[in-house]
């Protein structure tokens, strides 16, 4: 995965969870206020019913005075007009031994009927009683000491009540028996049971997660919005600031387009004379600083990114204006090398590139010469032999660069049209009147002469370095011992 769809990835996912976290804040939030709404209705149901029940207690503790008298006329009346006097009572009766004796309502036998069946209950709902027909009572029953009285209420007083609350949510009513039966199942199955304290009610409402869906975007637009707009500003923090911090890549590509990397020039002189043979175009990074960036720092990202073309391109057409005028007494023809990755040389406008950048110079002052910087094995060798012979019938020299490192160089040279092979440095390095490395220079130099290739040795540094190769009849030096690589302003040709 490369560096960029890191980052893009990166700021997605941040993006993304704070989004997350957004809407599982909104979700707990919207489904807290949700509950403690709900909570709310509840215990307002509750006590609206307890007011209920409350009047139809008071009013049997008013009628309660007469338990101990016998149930005369006199008796009925008072109890017609405690009914009459109360708002949302409908019946009182007493009863004694299962039986009611005495009510404010004259048919006994249509009260016994009707509310025989709920003796054994504190609170019940008569449903199709004779005494009311068509509409439900509720009858609480309340002991004294001297018996029991009963008084009824209809239930649409209860009905009005959950009406009206039902409308902000839904509530049921449990009464008496319903609580035992009903109770545990419900609780199970994610109601909310809220137990009245003084009546055997209670009022129960759903709380699980799905009734509140719906509320999560009306109830919860705001923080959802907040938290969308929040993803937003973090990707876009993070990706501005924190992860889209210029990468190398995109410095290097930037300092290309700026002409901020310049070719440096370093010469090869002729073994024997060492006159200047010509020169290795080297890059170098100059930063706005004026800090001298070392190629190690950046061509390996440049060949890898394929960055290292239209750098190559600059640096050639810099050369192109700036060397010619130094060329001028030179011995003819002048060697120019410069560094090309395979890729590049097989471009198809890759000859018409260097024919531009010969005709820079005076017909036949230079020789171009290309030094192929393969790290990996070379594939396709064939078609690579194709073009280096393509470039050689245009007079441009194939340089083998850094021998002896590579993984094949060997057959390199005799599958490939090579004039120059490049020895590198690490192997001059153990030049040295004590080392032991000077047969594998002696056998490479020999080889090379066999084959009828030139030789440049890189890295040329000693006194010693240059009698020992001059012995060996090396063609060329290259080296701190005759210069380093410099600015063209600085480049001393002898
Ligand atoms: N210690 C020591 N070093 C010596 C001596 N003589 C030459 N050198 C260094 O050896 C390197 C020779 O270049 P290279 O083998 O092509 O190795 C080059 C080449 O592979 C690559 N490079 C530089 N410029 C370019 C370019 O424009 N294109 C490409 N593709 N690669 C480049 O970067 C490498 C390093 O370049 P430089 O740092 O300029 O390092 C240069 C040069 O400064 C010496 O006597 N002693």
């Amino acid at each position: 995965m490369t560096h960029y769809k890191a980052k893009i990835i990166i700021t997605v996912i941040s993006a993304i969870s704070v989004l997350i976290c957004g809407m599982i804040l909104t979700w707990y939030q919207v489904i807290s206020l949700e509950q403690r709404r709900s909570m709310q209705t509840a215990y307002k149901t509750l006590n609206s019913v307890e007011t209920l029940l409350d009047e139809a207690k008071n009013t049997a503790d008013q009628a309660s005075v007469l338990l101990s008298e016998p149930c005369s006329m006199q008796v009925r009346t008072k109890l017609e007009r405690i009914v009459i006097s109360a708002r949302h009572i409908r019946l009182i009766a007493f009863y004694k031994g299962r039986k009611i004796y005495c009510s404010s309502f004259s048919d006994m036998d249509a009260i016994n009927k009707s509310y025989a069946g709920f003796i054994n209950s504190s609170l019940a709902i008569v449903k199709n009683n004779t005494v009311s027909p068509g509409i439900d009572a509720i009858v609480l029953q309340t002991q004294y000491p001297q018996g029991i009285i009963v008084t009824s209420l209809s239930t649409a007083w209860i009905s009005e009540i959950m009406h009206f609350f039902n409308a902000q949510h839904h509530m049921d009513l449990l009464i008496d028996n319903d609580i035992k039966s009903s109770g545990a199942s419900l609780l199970e199955t994610g109601y909310v049971i809220i137990k009245s304290k003084k009546y055997p009610i209670a009022v129960s409402f759903y709380s699980a997660f799905n009734i509140f869906s719906y509320k999560f975007i009306t109830d919860g637009w705001v923080s959802l919005l907040l938290s969308a707009i929040l993803s937003i500003i973090v990707g876009v923090l993070l990706w501005r600031y924190i992860l889209h911090s210029p990468s190398l890549y995109e410095n290097l590509s930037k300092a290309i387009d700026r002409g901020e990397i310049i070719p440096w020039y370093q010469p090869i002189v002729h073994s024997n004379s060492y006159g200047t043979y010509g020169v290795e175009v080297l890059a170098r990074w100059i930063s706005p600083s004026g800090e001298v960036i070392s190629p190690e720092n950046f061509i390996p990202l440049a060949e890898q990114s394929g960055l290292i073309i239209p750098l190559t391109k600059k640096l050639m057409a810099q050369v192109g204006k700036e060397l010619p005028e130094k060329l001028e007494g030179q011995l003819q023809p002048f060697h120019v090398g410069f560094n090309f990755i395979t890729a590049h040389l097989q471009e198809p406008e890759f000859l018409d590139e260097c024919r531009a950048f010969i005709k820079k110079f005076p017909p036949g002052t230079i020789r171009l010469t290309a030094e192929i910087l393969e790290r990996e094995p070379f594939e396709r060798v064939s078609q690579l032999k194709e073009t280096l012979r393509q470039l050689q019938e245009n007079h441009i020299d194939i340089a083998l660069d850094d021998f002896g490192t590579g993984h094949s160089n060997l057959n390199y040279l005799s599958a490939l049209p090579i004039d120059i092979i490049k020895i590198d440095k690490l192997f001059i390095n153990g030049l040295s009147p004590d080392s032991g490395s000077q047969k594998i220079i002696d056998y490479v130099i020999e080889m090379a002469k066999t084959l009828n290739i030139k030789v440049v040795v890189e890295g040329v540094e000693t006194q010693f370095q240059v009698e020992y190769l001059k012995k060996k009849r090396v063609d060329y030096f290259q080296g701190y011992y005759f210069s380093k690589p410099v600015p063209i302003n600085k480049l001393t040709l002898r």
